[in-house]
Parts: C-alpha cells; structure tokens; sequence
C-alpha cells in the first residue's frame, strides 16, 4: 500500500544573502513524503532562483503528476525537472534502504565577508582545514589581499575559491598579482573565475592557480575530461537531476582523477543532511561544500549536528498534497 504527502515550505532567509545580483529573502520549495508499507522516504524539491533551469511552480505540477503515477503502482520513470528527479530519487533511495545513513558533516566553512570571523571558525576546525571564499563581488585586488591575508594567517589552510564566472581576464590577473605565488599552491581551486571557460583555462596556464568546474558542468555542451589546471568539478544535486545522474558524473570525474566536491544549492536542513550523506557515501576522500544552513533562519525536519538553529516538522507546513 502507497502513500505520499507533499508539503510546500518557506524558510526566511539572513538578510543580505545575494545570489547572482537578487536578493534572497526566503527560501521555497516543497517536502515530499512516500509511504510504502512500513518503509518511508522523504526528499526535497527546492529549485534555486538565478540557478536552476526550473521555477517552483513548475516542479510543483511535475512532482504532483509523478506523485499520482507511483500511488497507481509499479515503477514509474523519474521527471525531467532536474530539482524534481533529484528530490523524489532521495525519496525513493530512502524508501529502498538504499541512501547510507553515514554523513559527512564536516563542510569547508563558507565565507562571503569578514575574513577575521573565518579565521575563528578555522581555529575550530579539527583535521584538514579547508575554507570556501567567495571572490568577483568586491574588486579583484581586494579579494587578492583577503586571499594572501588568510593564507599567511592560517598556514595550513587550504582554500577554494569562487569567483562565479564574475572576472575578466585582466581582473583574474589583478587577483592573481595580489597573491604570493609560495602560497598560490595552497589555493585548492578557484571555481569557475572567468565568463568563459577558456579564459579560465588561460587563467589556470598563466598563474598556476587550479581551477574547478561548477556552472559548466550543467552547460548542453561540458563533456567531462582530464585537462591541467583543472582539479575538480563540483556538483550540485538539485541542479543536477537524479542521485542515479549524480553517481554518473562523479564517476566520471574520478575515472579522470578529479576531485568532486558534492554542494549545496541552499536547501533546506532536510536536503542539506541528505547531500552529507551523499558526499559520505560518493566522495568520501573530499569535504563537501554545505555550508550554507547558516544562512538560514529555521531548520526543516532533520537536525545539523551542532546547529542552533530551530527545527520545524513537516506537518507543521503547508499540506499541498
Ligand atoms: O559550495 C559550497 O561550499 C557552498 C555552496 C555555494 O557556494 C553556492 C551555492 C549556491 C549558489 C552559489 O552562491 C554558490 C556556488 O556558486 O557554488
Ligand atoms: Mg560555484
């Protein structure tokens, strides 16, 4: 016997949390519960604005129409909405025993300002320090010196960058002049730093710095390959489609010798815990990229080890199903 529920949720959002120029107030999306017999799965469905192809609504009307296709019976192909097969694939893999509870809770702390409060959370930090900074919102020569600052500072540490695409070559140089070429070893990667992809395989070549992909990777045409410079790609689920489409590109990815880092798209706490898992289980050797809770005001369903941060249940949503 088969049943299903479908929640639609609204989390507010930290202010001043800007993604691709828009600000994000609150972050919707929906929650979905399958039953069968005793075994229950739940998955998020939360398209992210400025990112995903896909707007709420319409993975609303594809998650509700496969919803009724399951509850007839048989199996039913996942939908083409990349948020909607991811979410409902978790749901499913949890139904079928087949998503590990390990979980991988140690994310690469994320910093988009202040480079002290990283500093302090780094000291925290057990094992392997590892740190994401976001560059290209502010001037090149300023990320530069925040840059060499932290890698001075915190002389284990190794960072990942993200520039968005947002630099032009000059302004990848600026970047790159600002920094110690000693210390440009202990830059992981910089995602995506130019507005194509070979300026930034040209960046790569000019400065030794490695770089790793993320938007690309979603681009009709990226096909996975061993190039230099490139160390690692990184994938983000709820852009990406089902945890079957997920296990293919990572395997893609380490037949070539790259690193996969597995990446929030800013869901809630439920699908956030679900990608640690994932990281545990796909990429056991990389920190993933997760942490982003923190910009958000409540949690849904399942608890962050450690956050602070109040836990709303389900039923406490909006049933929409
Ligand atoms: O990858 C991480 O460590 C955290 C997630 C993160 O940086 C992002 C999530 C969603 C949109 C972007 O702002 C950004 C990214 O581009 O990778
Ligand atoms: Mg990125």
């Amino acid at each position: 016997m088969r049943s299903a529920a479908l929640w639609r949720f609204q989390i507010p959002m930290e202010a001043g949390v800007v993604l691709r120029d828009q600000r994000l107030k609150q972050r919707e999306g929906l929650v979905v519960r399958l039953t069968q017999g005793d075994a229950i799965g739940w998955g998020e469905i939360s398209p992210l604005p400025g990112f995903s192809r896909e707007a709420l609504p319409e993975a609303q009307e594809q998650a509700q129409g496969w919803l009724e296709h399951w509850l007839a019976g048989g199996d039913v192909a996942l939908p083409g909405l990349p948020s909607v097969a991811f979410g409902l694939s978790c749901a499913l893999a949890e139904l079928k025993g087949e998503l590990p509870q390990a979980a991988n809770y140690r994310a690469a702390p994320l910093c988009t300002g202040d480079p002290d409060e990283l500093i302090i959370a780094l000291a925290d930090m057990p094992g392997e320090k590892v740190a994401k900074v976001k560059v290209g919102l502010y001037e090149a020569v300023r990320d530069g010196m925040v840059v060499n600052l932290l890698l001075e500072a915190v002389p284990d540490l190794q960072l990942r960058l993200d520039a968005n695409r947002s630099w032009t070559p000059l302004k990848a140089q600026q970047f790159a002049k600002y920094v110690n070429p000693a210390h440009r070893s202990r830059i992981e990667f910089i995602e995506e730093p130019c507005k194509t992809r070979d300026q930034s395989r040209e960046f790569s070549r000019e400065t030794g710095i490695a770089i790793a992909w993320d938007e690309s990777l979603r681009e009709e045409d990226f096909i996975f390959s061993a190039e230099s410079g490139v160390v690692a790609v990184v994938i983000k689920p709820t852009l990406t489609g089902s945890l079957e489409r997920v296990r293919q590109q990572v395997a893609a990815a380490h037949r070539l010798g790259q690193k996969v880092v597995i990446s929030s798209s800013i869901e809630s706490s439920l699908g956030l815990t679900q990608l640690a898992r994932i990281a545990a289980w796909l990429t056991p050797d990389a920190i993933p990229g997760l942490d982003t809770l923190s910009l958000m005001q409540t949690q849904l369903e399942r608890r962050w080890p450690g956050s602070p941060l109040p836990c709303l249940n389900a039923e406490q949503l909006e049933r929409i199903r």
